[in-house]
């Protein structure tokens, strides 16, 4: 995809007359509603799907809470959502003037799921990507977030219509980029990161999830998929790998259960260093004007 496709994905002007790439500029990034207040926003992006990307955006928002951050999450992947799931939410959001009020986990981290709004938690979401972008905008313009120190957007895997929405519409101060240790998964983080390149959304970094499998008896590292090609794509891309998470049958009982906000296993410790790296990238700055924007 070059620069100009990406830009004219979503255009209304796309194969008409009044076509002129070299005339338009990026679509606008979305204000903030006069319900909101929100500091940071940080996208959370997988190159596939099943690498861990949700669990990870829900350790960090556990992580940044328990620093006494105010934290929200918006569930961006609306046709796969686990971020309710993961909490053990079901409260559907309630109304309050023209706004949609997110709803709460149990430790106070705000959240909006396309799965709060559904009759049944297991109902399909059968829509078009013009449809489900206009979701993920609406979760930004009608919800009252409040005021938040961050907000995690969880996105759906790859590189589609809903990422492109997330990178051009939200005012995203970065992205951070999960992958599993395969070479596969690394091929196609190699075309997130390009997306975001030419959207000019920054990127903070790399996370790898499932790394490895720690012995129960003896501590040893297994590498249940081969050795890790993140460190070396990280490397060759020029950004930092800012945590490698092993795999932990605990994290998956505990959000099967709907209780991830319980979870103090090993890749807390990893999350935990993440949320340094961002307080310090990060903080202290407002949502950041996107450049050329
Ligand atoms: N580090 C880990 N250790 C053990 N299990 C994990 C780990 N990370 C994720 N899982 C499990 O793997 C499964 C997929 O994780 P998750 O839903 O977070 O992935 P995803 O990349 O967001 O998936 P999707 O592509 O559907 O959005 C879940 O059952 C989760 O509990």
């Amino acid at each position: 995809m070059t620069q100009d496709q990406a830009k004219c994905s979503t255009c209304k002007d796309r194969n008409t007359e009044q076509c002129n790439p070299e005339k338009c500029s990026e679509p606008p990034v979305l204000p903030l509603n006069e319900a909101s207040d929100i500091k940071r926003v940080v996208a959370v992006m997988s190159g596939k799907g099943g690498v861990g990307k949700s669990s990870v955006s829900a350790l960090l928002a556990v992580a940044l809470a328990r620093r006494g951050h105010q934290v929200g999450i918006l569930d961006a992947d609306i046709t796969g959502p686990s971020i309710p799931k993961l909490f053990g939410v079901i409260d559907r959001p309630e109304q309050f003037n023209n706004f949609i009020l997110p709803a709460r986990t149990i430790t106070g981290i705000r959240m909006m799921s396309l799965n709060l709004l559904l009759p049944q938690e297991d109902d399909p979401v059968i829509w078009r990507g013009p449809i489900l972008s206009s979701a993920v905008k609406q979760f930004w313009t009608d919800v009252a977030w409040g005021e938040l120190d961050y907000l995690i957007v969880d996105m759906p895997p790859g590189t589609g219509d809903v990422p492109l929405t997330v990178m051009q519409s939200l005012p995203l101060n970065g992205l951070l980029v999960v992958s599993s240790p395969q070479d596969l998964s690394m091929m196609v983080v190699k075309k997130a990161i390009k997306m975001a390149r030419m959207i000019n959304v920054p990127i903070l970094g790399l996370v790898e999830n499932m790394s490895y499998l720690p012995c129960p008896y003896c501590g040893e590292k297994i590498h249940l998929f081969g050795s890790s090609h993140v460190g070396e794509a990280a490397q060759k891309n020029n950004l930092p790998l800012l945590a490698v998470l092993p795999v932990d049958p605990e994290l998956a009982e505990l959000g099967d259960a709907g209780l991830i906000e319980n979870y103090n296993g090993t890749s807390m410790q990893g999350m935990e260093s993440l949320v340094k790296v961002l307080e310090k990238t990060l903080g202290g700055k407002i949502i950041k004007e996107r450049e050329g924007a």
